[in-house]
């Protein structure tokens, strides 16, 4: 198990920059198969996602390298291979190669995906996609088969039940060689989906409508990448620094921001009173005194994110008056609040909502990290608390956040990874 030691209650300072994001990573990762050339990828994080992924690209002789922030897919020795559990299930987006490999090879056989424990989450969706583009999809003990009709997946109009980006995602990558048309109607709008569909377009898909609720697409025979594409700033990542700097009081410039993907977090911050200063592709966080509680409502993009809830907490903790917090996404998204209780924050859920009551004075302990973002969320207490507290479970964050311990120490904190990298 790996630990993140932090000695925490010191003002930090300086400048921290964005990685590419994780939540497009997973799926540009998957989506790469659908390739007839190399594909090269830049702003890639350095996360434990993106290796899990590469290790299984490897498994259907799929090869790829790394330099810096420059990934490298060639999957043109590409074969078949079926995707037990295992490795699958050490991260959620391993449900991208559903859709990929049934674009690729019109059959797909993979094991649940694992990801968060952050309440159920089904895939119906998902399934629902497949079979309406043609697909014929069985359960056996947790494996998900997935087969094309003799002669392939056809387009189709398919209303989504409820707005999921993975559904979305996984219908793109099924439907984007299919024959015809496919429409996606209440479809996912998060800046992950138009960057998938932008790397896909460049080479030569045909996705139009993404950002909007209805995704049309018009299936191609081919896909071939002509130059790199890089991935857009991580807002969760950058959510998670805009709260720790509004929450700590120092003076922190956070770089590589696309500040619009953030409207509905930083419209909180605005209303809080933390002070902002944002500029084309950076934000600057002054020290604002009096930070003022609000209420949180999440919903699926451009509303307030399910992935930042916990991040704002230790912040909410910080401020005057008593906030309520209402994940309608993920209302079981609490395993953050009995480890804050651990150090004193004065925190409690009752029939899925969340009471945080502002002003308390956190103290180091030890805690475990459920999974990322209540992880991030403790590692953001543990810079604010007096004295030490040790994370456990630490791989959760590493899940994620890129060269997390490096950026902190650019920004004068005091913390360190300890402990062996068990947690495939
Ligand atoms: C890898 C990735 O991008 N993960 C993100 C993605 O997860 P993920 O794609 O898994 O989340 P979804 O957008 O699909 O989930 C939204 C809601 O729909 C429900 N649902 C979803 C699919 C389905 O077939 N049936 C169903 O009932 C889920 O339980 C949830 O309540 O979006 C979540 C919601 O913004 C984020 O927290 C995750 O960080
Ligand atoms: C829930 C998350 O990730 P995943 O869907 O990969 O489990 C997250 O990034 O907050």
């Amino acid at each position: 198990m790996q630990k993140l030691v932090i000695n925490g209650g010191k003002k930090l300072s300086g400048e921290v920059t964005i990685g590419g994001a994780k939540n497009s990573t997973v799926a540009l990762i998957p989506a790469a198969i659908l390739s007839d050339t190399p594909v090269v990828l830049d702003s890639v994080p350095q996360i434990r996602d993106v290796n899990n992924l590469r290790s299984i690209l490897l498994d259907m002789n799929v090869t790829s390298e790394v330099k810096n922030d420059v990934l490298k897919i060639d999957p043109t020795k590409i074969h078949f291979a079926e995707l037990p559990s295992g490795k699958v299930s050490s991260l959620r987006a391993s449900y991208y190669f559903m859709g990929a490999m049934l674009g690729r090879f019109g059959k797909a056989v993979v094991g649940f995906p694992g990801g968060d424990d952050i309440g159920p989450r089904p895939i119906d969706q998902h399934i629902k996609g497949f079979e309406a583009l043609g697909a014929h999809v069985e359960n056996k003990q947790g494996q998900i088969i997935i087969t094309s009709p003799a002669d392939g997946l056809k387009g189709a109009k398919i209303f989504l039940d409820m707005v999921s980006v993975g559904a979305t995602i996984n219908v793109i990558l099924a439907a984007v060689k299919a024959k015809g048309t496919t429409v996606i109607e209440n479809a996912a709008k998060e800046p992950e989906i138009i960057d998938l569909a932008t790397f896909l377009n460049n080479m030569g898909a045909i996705i139009r409508g993404v950002g909007t609720e209805t995704i049309r697409i018009e299936g191609v025979d081919q896909l071939r990448s002509n130059n790199s594409h890089t991935i857009i700033p991580d807002r969760i990542e950058a959510g998670t620094y805009l709260s720790l700097a509004a929450a700590n009081g120092g003076d922190i410039l956070i770089n590589n921001i696309i500040s619009e993907h953030l409207d509905a977090f930083i419209a909180k911050l605005d209303e809080m009173n933390v002070n902002l200063e944002i500029g084309e592709d950076s934000i600057y966080v002054k020290p604002s005194p009096d930070i003022r509680a609000v209420n949180i409502k999440t919903m699926p993009y451009p509303g307030f994110a399910t992935d930042l809830q916990q991040p704002i907490t230790p912040l909410l903790l910080q401020a005057q008056g008593e906030a309520m917090i209402i994940d309608t996404i993920y209302p079981k998204r609490i395993k953050h609040i009995s480890e804050l209780q651990k150090m004193g924050g004065d925190i409690s859920s009752e029939n899925d909502l969340i009471f945080v009551h502002g002003g308390s004075q956190l103290s180091g302990a030890t805690v475990s990290a459920e999974e990322i973002r209540a992880g991030a969320c403790l590692m953001i207490a543990g810079l604010l608390a007096h004295g030490t507290t040790v994370i456990e479970n630490a791989e959760n964050i590493l899940r994620g956040y890129d060269r997390v311990v490096w950026k902190l120490h650019q920004l004068q904190a005091d913390v360190e990874l300890v402990g062996e990298d068990d947690l495939k």
